[in-house]
């Protein structure tokens, strides 16, 4: 089989009227690898997805596939599958038409793990749609996203309305269909955390802009918390990208994205800690930050 070409975003913007909701937008989507969107409410994660998938138009730049725009293109287009929170399904039609519609429409769909999934997760296959719970839809989307046969899984807020144990279901039935059959999944989700064990590259979203696109290790390699008595931190971070900080007591934490002074001692009141990617998101996504540091 032919090796699978990325995806590429290429100068893509987007305006709703005379707001615009991208500007710019240039990402390489990697075949087999599984990509994170954080962005804040309404910084415009599904709008991209939406685009890259070819369900509004873009009003600039192109989407393309081995140089082929996706626009209009069926043969690209059936290689992408996007889960979104629309609903897109006739309201009184039961879970399993639901699937066997699903699988006319998309050849190969696995029915299997299908069946298995919906047994792991209780879905009742005989419930019409418009009966289902706001979980239970996300579950049933879900399990298509995870049974279709597609190189690229769009999934936009997959774990909606899921409680605990079954994101955790979502999130293991995600990985073991990745291992059995590797292919994209970009993820976009306000469960940070969560989700960052399953992410291999990060892309953040924010005031129309891609401001981070990197994997997630160097991402989390490149933030710091840096605590102690507020005036042997500030001369610590002094001339460092500093992205947040917060009293704490005492005691002051200056919160970092990018290197550390390798030649600055580091005094013995402070202590320098790596910082998850939730707070991490939290810090570069406030609006008056700088992310310019690379
Ligand atoms: N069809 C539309 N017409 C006009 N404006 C729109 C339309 N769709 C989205 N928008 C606007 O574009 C912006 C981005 O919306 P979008 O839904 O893409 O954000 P999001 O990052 O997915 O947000 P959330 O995390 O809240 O779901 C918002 O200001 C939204 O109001």
């Amino acid at each position: 089989m032919a090796k699978l070409k990325p995806i590429k975003i290429n100068h893509v913007s987007k305006y709703f009227g005379k707001q615009q909701v991208l500007d710019d937008i240039e990402l390489t989507i990697e075949p087999e690898t599984i990509y994170g969107l954080l962005g804040r409410n309404g910084a415009g994660k599904s709008t991209l997805f939406n685009i890259i998938t070819d369900r509004i138009p873009l009003s600039d730049g192109e989407v393309t596939i081995a140089g082929q725009p996706v626009t209009d293109n069926d043969a690209v287009l059936n290689r992408i599958y996007l889960m979104s929170e629309a609903n897109l399904y006739p309201s009184r039609m039961r879970v399993k038409d639901i699937f066997q519609l699903t699988a006319q429409l998309y050849q190969g769909m696995d029915m299997a793990l299908a069946q298995t999934l919906a047994e792991q997760f209780e879905l009742n296959m005989s419930t019409r749609f418009n009966k289902l719970s706001t979980g239970s839809r996300s579950i049933m989307k879900l399990i298509i996203a995870l049974a279709v046969d597609v190189d690229y899984v769009f999934l936009d807020e997959p774990t909606l309305g899921l409680d605990a144990n079954h994101r955790r279901l979502f999130y293991d039935a995600l990985l073991d269909s990745y291992a059995k059959r590797p292919r994209s999944f970009i993820i976009s989700t306000h469960l940070i955390e969560e989700a960052s064990n399953l992410i291999e590259r990060v892309w953040v979203l924010q005031n129309q802009h891609i401001i981070i696109d990197e994997s997630t290790e160097s991402v989390l390699n490149k933030g710091f918390a840096v605590t102690g008595p507020t005036a042997d931190v500030e001369a610590y971070t002094a001339g460092l990208n500093i992205i947040g900080h917060e009293a704490l007591g005492n005691l002051m934490v200056h919160y970092i994205y990018g290197e550390l002074k390798g030649d600055r001692p580091i005094p013995d009141t402070v202590s320098i800690s790596h910082i998850d990617l939730q707070r991490l998101f939290i810090y570069l996504t406030n609006q008056e930050v700088s992310t310019d540091e690379n």
